[in-house]
């Protein structure tokens, strides 16, 4: 078992925690949020999406919050883009990464984007060409990738035909996400396993929601197959709009707990990162749905 002796945490919160708030997050909570999570050494965050605001009205900001972060050297900011339109959009924000969001499954791929796995793909292709024609990065997010709340469990093979098409189109990366944090640690790793059949361990990604209380478990597994990126959202916001009942992706604190703990380096300042999940969690009027966080602002508390 070798483990990687550093791994990068892309902090998903703003965009995949905040998507899915009943209440108004104004831009500036947004921006704020974002400030945060750079001072606490983030290299990558993804900041908001640009998709139809009559699909997902809490991203209607969009250009607002791009505009307003004050960017840092070194970090990187991505956003959604699920067709030319959005990617249009985006342009003029200057993101350095975009993300076409695809599903492995078919029911999961009409009720999140309106249309099917090949649809998804034609549209992303243009998208692709244009982004790579700018020099912007692409990355591909591959849904419901261990199981979909309309579908059950989905096959790895399922996976590895996506990652597959997104290779064929130009997609740089792939991130293998459990949407509805249902996998345990042999299933995800089957289904990264399957997206290693199309693209090298330096170009996947863990994504992983924390429904079962699974996704460290996850994550662990998954590192020891080598892979070194994940997703993860600060105070543990968040959910999909399109897959009811799915809790948050795992919270930023506690897997930098657990790497931290394990001696790998993540670049992340753990008690500026809790600063920062606690400033959201106080907007939005709860405890952040982290342990570690939770269990270091008691010992802050005495
Ligand atoms: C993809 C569409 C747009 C297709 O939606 P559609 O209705 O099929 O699109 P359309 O092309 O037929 O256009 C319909 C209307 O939407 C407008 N429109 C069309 N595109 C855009 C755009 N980009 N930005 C703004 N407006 C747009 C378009 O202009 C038109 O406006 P109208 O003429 O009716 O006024 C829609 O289904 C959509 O926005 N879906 C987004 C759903 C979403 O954001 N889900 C959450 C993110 S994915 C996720 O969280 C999972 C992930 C990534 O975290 C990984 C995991 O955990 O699984």
């Amino acid at each position: 078992m070798k483990l990687p002796s550093r791994v990068k945490l892309v902090d998903v919160g703003p965009r995949d925690g905040l998507q899915n708030e009943k209440g108004e997050v104004p831009a500036a909570v947004k921006i704020g949020l974002v400030h945060r999570l750079q001072d606490a050494g983030l290299k990558e965050i993804e900041v908001t999406s640009f998709v139809s605001p009559k699909w997902v009205p809490q991203m209607a900001d969009n250009t607002q919050v791009m505009a307003g972060i004050q960017r840092k050297p070194g970090v990187r900011y991505s956003v959604l883009t699920p067709n030319m339109k959005g990617f249009e959009a985006s342009v003029a924000s200057k993101p350095d990464e975009i993300v076409v969001f695809g599903a492995a499954s078919e029911a999961f791929s009409q009720r999140n984007i309106n249309c099917s796995i090949a649809e998804s793909i034609e549209r992303f292709a243009p998208v692709v060409e244009a982004a790579r024609a700018k020099g912007i990065y692409v990355r591909g997010a591959i849904s419901t990738a261990v199981g979909c709340p309309y579908e059950g469990d989905v096959a790895p093979e399922r996976v590895e035909l996506v990652a597959k098409l997104m290779k064929q189109i130009g997609v740089q990366h792939v991130g293998v996400a459990d949407t509805i944090g249902v996998g345990t640690p042999r299933k995800v790793q089957a289904a990264m396993e399957a997206a290693l059949k199309h693209y090298e361990l330096d170009d996947v990604s863990g994504h992983f929601h924390d429904t079962y209380g699974q996704a460290l478990p996850n994550t662990l597994a998954t590192l020891e197959m080598g892979v070194w990126q994940y997703d993860s959202s600060v105070a543990g916001l968040g959910g999909c709009p399109y897959a009811k009942g799915a809790t948050g992706n795992v919270a930023t604190e506690d897997v930098v707990y657990m790497l931290h703990g394990m001696g790998i380096e993540t670049g992340i300042d753990l008690d500026k990162l809790i600063d920062a999940g606690k400033y959201i969690s106080d907007f939005l009027g709860r405890k952040p749905n982290s342990r570690a966080a939770t269990a270091l602002l008691n010992k802050r508390a005495g």
